[in-house]
């Protein structure tokens, strides 16, 4: 499984961060796209690179393969599992922007600015089911798009596109947005308040200490309940002013939704982990990660590389 998270220090940045679960790596490195590298697009929808972009993923065909990533502009993008759900157009559809669903992050992060931008840009775009090469078929994703201001999550389905205003800023697995958005109403009685005194009956009961209105939130790993605490935990942070401060915050964050060895199989019966954790943050233009072998947490920051190159780098 996987969760992504969105949140801003207040002053015009964003941070985007995300688990990786899955029972094994794809090799995935910091892939860095400059401004003068010449995309491979299929169907032309990446026109060129107008914001250099940053991020985890694996370069195939001389062409990135991005799991999440974030711009120069300060928006962000993550792709997280939707098998069951996700269905993409078999070919292109005449007069759409057709985009194959490998390059969705690098369309949104090479040629937009901001959420709104995408948003628009979404109404004309279907994602195809066009494999970069035999050796990785689509992968069946929603996504969740971020910048300083707010998050949308993208899913095309049966039914089409379909775009929500992600207005807790957390997305997981199945089922879709709309279902966990609505889950939510199950846990009104959470927060993070101490209670008082009660009496019930004759006597007079307090709590053990912090953490009592907090139970009902599920402690599983499974997707809902990834879900809710995630939007828990997020929505309850506080605002963090300084870089060192908001790294901390998603790191601690998505801890509490990580994946720990021998706890979660798969059908295969492989256990998923939490393979790494990584974050952009718009305020440095830095993507910190850290894995399941090595909880230090490193970064490449854009700055560290030339911008303008016409190669991919991989840091
Ligand atoms: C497995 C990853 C998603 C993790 C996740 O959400 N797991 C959920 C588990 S469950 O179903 O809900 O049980 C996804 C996220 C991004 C995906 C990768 C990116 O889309 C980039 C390429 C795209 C190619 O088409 C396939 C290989 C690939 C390199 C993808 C492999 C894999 O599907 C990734 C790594």
């Amino acid at each position: 499984m996987c969760t992504g998270i969105r949140f801003s220090d207040g002053q015009d940045s964003v941070y985007l961060a995300r688990n990786l679960d899955w029972t094994s790596g794809y090799g995935q490195q910091v892939v860095l796209t400059p401004t003068g590298y010449a995309p491979r697009s299929p169907f032309g929808a990446v026109r060129s690179i107008e914001h250099a972009t940053i991020g985890m993923g694996i370069v195939d065909e001389d062409t990135p393969l991005y799991f999440d990533a974030g711009n120069d502009a300060g928006l962000a993008v993550a792709g997280l599992n939707f098998p069951g759900y996700a269905a993409y157009a078999p070919g292109p559809v005449d007069g759409a922007v057709n985009v194959a669903a490998y390059e969705f992050p690098l369309w949104v992060c090479a040629q937009f600015a901001s959420v709104d931008e995408v948003e628009a840009a979404l109404k004309d775009v279907v994602i195809v089911d066009k494999p970069i090469n035999d050796k990785y078929p689509s992968s069946l994703l929603h996504w969740i798009i971020a910048d300083a201001e707010r998050a949308i999550v993208v899913e095309h389905t049966s039914e089409g596109m379909q775009v929500f205003d992600d207005d807790v800023d957390v997305l997981t697995n199945q089922p879709g947005f709309a279902w966990h958005h609505e889950n939510l109403r199950n846990y009104l009685n959470t927060s993070p308040e101490f209670p008082p005194e009660t009496e019930l009956g004759r006597a007079h009961l307090t709590p053990f200490g912090s953490g009592s209105h907090m139970r009902g939130i599920p402690g599983d790993y499974y997707s809902p309940s990834r879900f809710v605490r995630a939007a828990y935990v997020n929505a309850h942070y506080p605002t963090k002013s300084s870089e060192e401060e908001n790294v901390s915050r998603a790191f601690h964050t998505l801890q509490q939704v990580a994946m720990v060895d021998g706890c979660a199989a798969m059908g295969s019966g492989e256990f998923e982990i939490t393979i790494y954790t990584g974050l952009f943050s718009s305020r440095t233009t830095t993507y910190y990660w850290n894995t399941y072998e090595d909880p230090a947490v490193r970064s490449v920051a854009l700055a560290d590389h030339p911008t303008d190159g016409d190669k991919l780098v991989l840091a």
